[in-house]
């Protein structure tokens, strides 16, 4: 693993520095590998991204979708992370719409939604029984408690070892999330951080030792690079480990 940090001026030059990565990481794989394969965070903070993503001239038949974690409502609630990226991004490019690979909510038991996601992934990457695909980008945020993805402090989500996708659970509302296994194996995971109110939980996840179950973003050491990119309210008191 490659971990970079990176402390930006503001949310806007943060927001910048995401888009010129995530667009550099773009160039890449389909330079390599003929496509691009993205998971997206809900939440805050990457909504702008989105929006400067769509002001860009991507070759979107090349790029496919995902999502890093969804909230279990349908994705016309304003609670949605894909309603959001959506809105924000998705409905202003031509994108085909089989590229875009939103987390079912519709199911009645959210274990079965995460298992048809699972095998989603599984028809789409092509994947053997037990294989993890490797995503070119998983964006990620985090919480003021160091949760990331629906990855929650002190949940079974995080015991979840033997699956792609499961149930996550926030204050008992279910979440449909990437298991940190998945979020792994990632080639490369941009956390993107904002608000001195993360300052508490980043300086428990970049200390040498703290308790992963009570800081679930410590779980996130990806075989490829792992970014994250912090802008000064978040990032200023942080000291930060070589
Ligand atoms: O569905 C979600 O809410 C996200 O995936 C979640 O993990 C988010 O990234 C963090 O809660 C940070 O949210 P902010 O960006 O709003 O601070």
């Amino acid at each position: 693993m490659i971990k970079n940090v990176e402390i930006l001026s503001d949310k806007a030059a943060l927001v910048q520095r995401s888009l010129e990565l995530v667009l550099a990481k773009m160039e890449a794989a389909i330079r390599d590998r003929g496509q691009f394969t993205l998971a997206l965070s809900g939440g805050s903070t990457p909504k702008p991204l989105y929006e400067a993503l769509a002001t860009q001239a991507c070759p979107w038949d090349k790029l496919h979708i995902f999502w890093g974690d969804e909230r279990y409502v349908p994705p016309d609630h304003p609670d949605s992370n894909e309603g959001m990226a959506r809105k924000a991004w998705l409905n202003r490019v031509p994108i085909p719409a089989t590229n875009i690979h939103p987390m079912p909510t519709d199911a009645s038991d959210p274990a079965e939604a995460a298992q048809r996601y699972e095998q989603d992934l599984q028809r789409i990457f092509q994947l053997q029984p037990g294989e993890i695909p490797a995503l070119d980008v998983i964006l990620l945020g985090m919480g003021d408690d160091g949760h990331t993805a629906s990855l929650f402090p002190h949940t079974d989500a995080l015991q979840v070892h033997d699956r792609l996708i499961t149930v996550g659970n926030k204050d008992g509302q279910p979440r449909i999330t990437f298991t940190a296994p998945l979020i792994n194996q990632a080639r490369c995971v941009i956390f993107m951080v904002s608000g001195v109110s993360k300052q508490a939980a980043l300086s428990q996840i970049f200390a040498s030792t703290a308790d992963d179950a009570a800081y679930p973003a410590r779980m996130i050491q990806p075989v490829g690079e792992l970014w994250w990119l912090l802008d000064q309210a978040a990032g200023e008191n942080l000291a930060v480990a070589s």
